[in-house]
């Protein structure tokens, strides 16, 4: 355990530690990283008075025990005593929903009062914890970049993509604090969720009234609770039970090419046509290879229902019915699928996709190199640009001293290191300071700075 014997490692007089956190460059898929999830942090376990006697006494039991070493109880008291338990730190981050090249500061932390320097790297551990929100977003508008693509090669228009990418992954996260900040951070580019938890998270910690919208679903219990022969019966009540809205409805419990052609396609076929856009049925396959058992069910479904071709001579199911692949989806094979239906001349407009562990658990801090690292420290009130540039890894060389993040002439977003920035240029701002969060984002105005710039050409994919 370095964290609580760190203050007896520093060079003596060391009156501030400075340290950055980045999402360190490398040769990868990720050219770029929403940040988001500081604010919670702040909010949640680093504002206000922080340090109290009971845990000072908590902490005291705990390392003495499993470090047979006092903690550093002189210097927690003084923060207690001297600013009323409020962490005399200071911390300047990029606007919340930023979109950053990798390899730039994205925030920076230093200590302000000079007796509590140790503090800076005390506060690593739940920064860093910044690593997980930060790359569900991410990923989950990388995933957004995709479908925008093809869904404008295919139908000419980006009507409905908000709803295109639905967040499965509730139940394959590690606890419900992942679920709220990792279904907030998929809600940054999406309106469509079944993690409720990250609605939660949007509402308490980011202002808003309600971040995402579902609908009504089956699932395989309230389909084989009718018994195998019972499947059209479960699929008839649940047209009945939900005339007003649209309705989800899982069909691979048996047969799902049978389920399509003979239930959809014949004995309620006229149920089904009398839904609407409004009402519509969503089939959803949840097995087999999905890009062919997609393009299989569409076209069992076109010679039952018929299709259009959209301004983009691309074809299109009638507007009561569509599809939704929740299973097998990450940022791979969603494009993949899309390509093979665009190949078989299907529209984007068709389908709409759910992500679970993809989206919230398949991931790590090392999945965009979210690092914490100090960068400037000042001894005996001299100023000291430090780094680290190891012979064995220079993709693990850090910044030095002073940081600031700009846009330069080119328009490109650049970081000055060695105090070099000019104040005034700075896009870094200071959030917190004193136990005191001095600038609050709505998820608003995070949606806003995360919101897809331009939708790239399919050549490319
Ligand atoms: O089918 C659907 O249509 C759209 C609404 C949600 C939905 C399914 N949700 C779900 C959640 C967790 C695990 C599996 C599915």
């Amino acid at each position: 355990m370095r964290i609580v014997t760190h203050f007896k490692q520093y060079p003596p007089n060391t009156t501030k530690l400075y340290s950055y956190f980045e999402c360190r460059n490398r040769k990868d898929e990720f050219k770029e990283t929403v940040f988001f999830g500081l604010q919670y942090i702040l909010k949640k376990y680093l504002s206000g008075p922080v340090v109290t006697e009971e845990k000072i006494q908590q902490a005291k039991q705990i390392y003495e025990l499993h470090l047979k070493l006092p903690i550093f109880e002189e210097g927690w008291r003084y923060i207690l005593k001297k600013h009323n338990g409020h962490l005399p730190i200071q911390i300047k981050a990029v606007p919340e929903g930023s979109i950053i090249p990798r390899g730039n500061v994205l925030f920076t932390v230093e200590n302000t009062d000079p007796k509590c320097f140790w503090l800076t790297s005390y506060i690593e551990t739940i920064l860093v914890q910044i690593w997980y929100p930060i790359t569900v977003a991410t990923i989950s508008r990388k995933f957004k970049k995709t479908l925008a693509s093809y869904l404008m090669s295919t139908s000419g228009s980006l009507e409905g993509l908000e709803f295109k990418l639905h967040d499965f992954g509730y139940r394959g996260v590690s606890s419900q604090e992942s679920a709220a900040l990792g279904g907030a951070a998929h809600l940054i580019n999406f309106h469509s969720t079944d993690t409720v938890a990250g609605l939660i998270m949007a509402k308490e910690y980011y202002s808003c009234p309600m971040a995402g919208f579902s609908i009504p679903a089956a699932e395989h219990s309230t389909i084989i609770s009718w018994g195998r022969d019972g499947e059209k019966k479960a699929f008839e009540n649940l047209l009945d039970q939900f005339p007003t809205t649209p309705i989800s409805i899982v069909s691979d419990s048996y047969d799902v090419f049978h389920a399509c052609k003979q239930i959809w396609g014949h004995d309620l076929k006229h149920q089904v046509q009398q839904r609407t856009k409004d009402t519509m049925l969503v089939i959803r396959p949840d097995s087999g290879d999905p890009a062919k058992t997609v393009i299989q069910i569409l076209r069992i479904l076109e010679e039952v229902f018929g299709s259009t071709v959209n301004c983009k001579f691309y074809k299109l199911l009638p507007s009561y019915i569509r599809l939704i692949q929740g299973d097998g989806i990450d940022l791979h094979s969603v494009g993949e699928i899309l390509k093979k239906l665009k190949d078989e001349m299907w529209s984007t407009e068709n389908v709409s996709f759910g992500c679970g562990g993809a989206l919230l658990q398949k991931l790590n801090r090392d999945t965009l190199n979210c690092s914490f690292k100090c960068s400037y420290i000042e001894q005996d009130g001299k100023g000291l640009d430090v780094y680290k540039q190891p012979v064995t890894d220079p993709s693990k060389n850090s910044k030095k001293g002073q940081l600031s993040l700009r846009r330069n002439s080119d328009g490109n977003i650049e970081t000055i290191e060695s105090g070099q920035g000019q104040p005034e240029e700075d896009l870094l701002v200071t959030v917190f300071k004193d136990g005191k969060i001095l600038k609050e984002y709505t998820f608003e105005e995070v949606r806003e700075n995360a919101k897809l710039q331009e939708v790239e050409p399919l050549a490319f994919m």
